[in-house]
């Protein structure tokens, strides 16, 4: 392990542009692996504790990317003549082309011979990032040789296979070191394809290296969360909950939403380690049931969880009948239900998806299983995209509905402040607000309506008593009649018609 004294000399340099007088961090021993990042002080939950920026930042350019996007401001271009015309093989937008970041890029691959520098190719520009170390200054350099690095066999085989796409290549050791080393580096401390953020429904697809985010730690409950800011792709680190002095800052590699079976095998064969953390060493996960399943057992109306074995095929416990299952059995039954739900996540019906979920998936997989809680993020993610099939109250329902579901299950793992705790307090705050306003607008309805009935019934009143006094009138005009006058008139006419 490199000293962290070192770490922070070189954090430091990288970070200046937002250097304050009393950090709220420092590099230290940790208890959980190596280096991590400790708090100097106690921190409120939404403080900011950092900010970073990338040292190095590029298209992820993975096979299912599309590939024309800029590779400086990495926004999705016209799918037409995109690509730079100087011969680099880079996609460019018109505003990037002229900047100095695309001529040191374009100069450094235009050297190299790209063989087919009109087409697009992921090999090539997955590499940019990687290839950028080259021209960083020293104190960079040794920034990202501060920085751990799992070496695996594989870690060769991508500057090995950008070689083949290029003419003349580097064939200097030094230069072919330092790539590998930061295809290492990215892979340990780095963002790949990061599904984090998204303008206008256009999800980024990048991958980057920010140094500091890099030496902290994974816990699968973490006290902090990121976001980025729009235009610098800067990182804000916060804290997620209250945070005491000398704790260390924890973050999370993995989705929060998977059960404990697949966090342990996605670290295991994604970042070369087991995490020990107290959700992994708890089969409920904290009460929240993530992986749970129903009991085979038809009589038994119990929860199944996996043993916390470490092993990625584990046996299953019923925690009511204590009936054991197997890792394969328990799979089947849990294939089943993603089948299931993700055939109708795919469907084109979201009012179908909803009755679904609703109505039916209850009866073969419990409401706490990942692949619901998925599947209702799913729904709140199209919604939030236009209502589809849905009319107003059904939106409404489940937005409240699933908002709340998923808070419920962040509360219970014991989540604090997030990006997604966020939004969906957002959403119901906007929900409950637009309840509330139909609300107001039905009781002055009401209000009005009560007052046009009163009206209403205030004119009857009056009509009935107009009514009665022309009755009374006409009878006083007739009793007053003179009878001469009755004589004259000719027999059997009254005197009514007359007038
Ligand atoms: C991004 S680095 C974290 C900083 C690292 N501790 C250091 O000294 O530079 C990621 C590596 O740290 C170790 N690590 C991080 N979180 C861990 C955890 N919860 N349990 C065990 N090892 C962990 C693993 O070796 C992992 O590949």
């Amino acid at each position: 392990m490199i000293c962290p004294k070192r770490t922070s000399e070189l954090l430091d340099v990288h970070l200046a542009p937002f250097k304050v007088k009393d950090p709220a961090w420092e590099i230290g021993i940790s208890k959980i692996a190596g280096r991590g990042v400790m708090a100097t002080r106690n921190l409120k939950r939404g403080e900011i504790i950092f900010q970073d920026m990338p040292l190095l930042i590029g298209l992820a350019a993975q096979e299912e990317d599309s590939l024309n996007a800029c590779s400086i401001c990495l926004k999705l271009l016209p799918d037409t003549r995109f690509m730079c015309r100087q011969g680099c093989g880079l996609p460019i937008c018109s505003l990037c082309g002229k900047k100095r970041q695309h001529k040191t890029d374009c100069d450094m691959f235009k050297s190299w011979g790209p063989n087919e520098p009109d087409v697009a190719n992921s090999v090539i520009i997955r590499l940019l990032c990687v290839a950028r170390a080259i021209n960083l200054t020293k104190d960079q350099r040794d920034l990202i040789y501060c920085l751990q690095a799992n070496l695996d066999n594989n870690h060769r085989t991508e500057v090995r296979n950008a070689a083949k796409c290029f003419k003349n290549f580097p064939t200097d050791k030094k230069l072919v070191e330092i790539m590998n080393r930061t295809v290492a580096v990215l892979r340990t401390n780095g963002f790949d394809k990061t599904t984090d953020r998204c303008t206008d429904n256009q999800e980024f697809s990048y991958r980057a290296l920010y140094p500091l985010f890099g030496v902290m730690n994974h816990d699968c409950i973490p006290n902090s969360y990121y976001t980025f800011e729009e235009k610098t792709n800067n990182m804000i680190v916060r804290a997620a909950v209250d945070i005491l002095e000398g704790e260390e800052i924890t973050t999370t590699y993995t989705k929060l939403f998977t059960g404990n079976i697949a966090r342990h095998l996605f670290l295991k064969m994604k970042k070369g380690f087991t995490c020990k953390c107290p959700r992994c060493s708890d089969p409920t996960e904290k009460g929240a049931y993530i992986s749970g399943l129903y009991c085979r057992d038809t009589n038994c109306s119990g929860l199944v969880v996996p043993e916390i074995t470490g092993l990625p095929h584990p046996n299953w416990n019923c925690l009511k009948c204590k009936q054991k299952s197997t890792h394969a059995q328990m799979m089947k039954s849990q294939d089943f239900a993603s089948g299931a739900i993700n055939a109708k996540v795919n469907s084109n019906s979201l009012r179908t998806l909803v009755h679904y979920l609703n109505e039916k998936s209850d009866s073969f997989i419990p409401s706490s299983n990942y692949v619901v809680i998925d599947a209702k993020m799913a729904v709140l993610t199209r919604l939030a995209q236009g209502r589809e099939d849905c009319n107003e109250d059904l939106v409404s329902s489940t937005r409240l509905r699933y908002s709340r579901d998923i808070m419920q299950v962040m509360d219970k793992l014991g989540l604090g402040d997030s990006l997604l705790r966020t939004q969906l307090e957002q959403q119901l705050h906007k929900e409950e607000e637009r309840r509330a306003k139909k609300q107001l607008e039905l009781a002055e309805k009401q209000r009005k309506l009560a007052e046009l009935e009163q009206k209403v019934a205030e004119a009857d009143k009056l009509l009935a008593t107009l009514a009665l006094a022309e009755g009374a009138a006409a009878e006083a005009t007739a009793a007053a009649t003179p009878a001469a006058t009755m004589q004259a008139t000719p027999a059997g006419t009254p005197a009514a018609e007359q007038a």
